[in-house]
């Protein structure tokens, strides 16, 4: 991945109640642990196309919970309206049941034209850190994000590609396996929102629509106020509901939502990943246990029926 990493130099001048909130960080011996929507975010990350095991786990805990809902997106803008995770989610969680979720890494790919904040968005969240100066995005990067949700590990790969045309065909060779597509304009753009939907098409020609969650994330907030940024909003909402998208309104800059979007993306993927795993465990255990795959040559499934062990000539 030659062109992972990159930036070039500027070639042109982005249920109703809140339930995410700071907790102290991981439950210390003797602390109670944190009730199971509880998410906690690990700053380790790293920059590179080594595969994530092993990567490093700073000190420097940045811990936060989470619940499924979040009240600065009205109902109309989100995917979801609970409070908790699915009870078979939360009953693994407890039983640490949750198979090999804790070992993959969850992809995400942010989508969007040029300039509208991709990298900034990305940066915030993952160094929370704003650089006021561009530099095009050449081709893909990607950040890992390591979360504990309900005491399980969890991690994002977080995958940032260029909004050029030149680089185009390179970010879209990496569009494929997203479990989250984030389609991120400008708010303070119109036409930047008007793009979105070939941004959505083209991530979805690689993956399919019903294993996504999608996201429509308004960018560059601090931008706007008052009636033009409400209006803003009200047709970015209005495309999301077309999208079947779930909309957020960011800035990087003032840093504002930013922590409590990537909270919501990792815990309904999180979500997603554990009901993934628990479906397939027990379909598998099915196909084991189906006598219609263990048969006896040369006779039909009609002229076993019926028969016990022994007359299949076991004892
Ligand atoms: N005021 C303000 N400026 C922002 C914000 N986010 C990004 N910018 C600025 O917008 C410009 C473009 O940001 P980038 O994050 O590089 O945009 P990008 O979408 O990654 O661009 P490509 O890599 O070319 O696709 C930079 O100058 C940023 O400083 C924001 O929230 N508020």
């Amino acid at each position: 991945m030659a062109t992972a990493g990159a930036r070039s130099a500027p070639s042109q001048t982005p249920p109703p109640t809140s339930a995410i909130r700071q907790t102290p960080a991981g439950p210390a011996p003797g602390r109670a642990e944190p009730p199971p929507w509880q998410l906690q975010r690990d700053s380790g990350r790293m920059r590179s196309s080594l595969a994530p095991l092993g990567v490093p786990v700073s000190r420097d805990r940045d811990d936060v919970s989470v619940c499924l809902s979040g009240s600065w997106y009205t109902p109309e803008a989100c995917l979801q309206l609970k409070d908790h995770f699915h009870g078979q989610v939360s009953a693994a969680c407890q039983r640490r049941n949750t198979g090999t979720v804790g070992l993959r890494l969850s992809k995400v790919v942010v989508v969007g034209d040029l300039y509208v904040g991709k990298t900034s968005l990305i940066h915030r969240f993952c160094k929370n850190a704003f650089d006021r100066d561009y530099k095009a995005t050449i081709g893909v990067d990607f950040e890992i994000e390591r979360f504990e949700i309900a005491g399980v590990p969890y991690s994002l790969q977080i995958w940032d590609t260029a909004g050029q045309e030149k680089f185009k065909c390179i970010a879209s060779a990496y569009y494929r396996g997203a479990q989250v597509i984030i389609t991120a304009f400008d708010l303070s753009d119109a036409q930047t929102l008007a793009h979105t939907r070939q941004w959505l098409a083209d991530a979805l020609r690689e993956n399919a629509a019903t294993s996504c969650f999608i996201f429509l994330v308004g960018t560059k907030k601090d931008l706007l106020s008052g009636a033009a940024c409400e209006q803003a909003e009200a047709e970015a909402v209005h495309l999301a509901n077309e999208m079947q998208a779930e909309y957020w309104s960011v800035s990087a800059k003032t840093g504002e939502n930013v922590k409590a979007f990537f909270s919501r993306v990792a815990a309904l993927s999180f979500e997603h990943s554990v009901l993934q795993d628990l479906e397939r465990r027990s379909s598998a255990q099915l196909q084991v246990g189906d006598g219609d795959l263990v048969r006896m040559k040369g006779s039909s499934p009609e002229s076993q029926e019926g028969r016990g062990l022994s007359s299949l000539g076991c004892c």
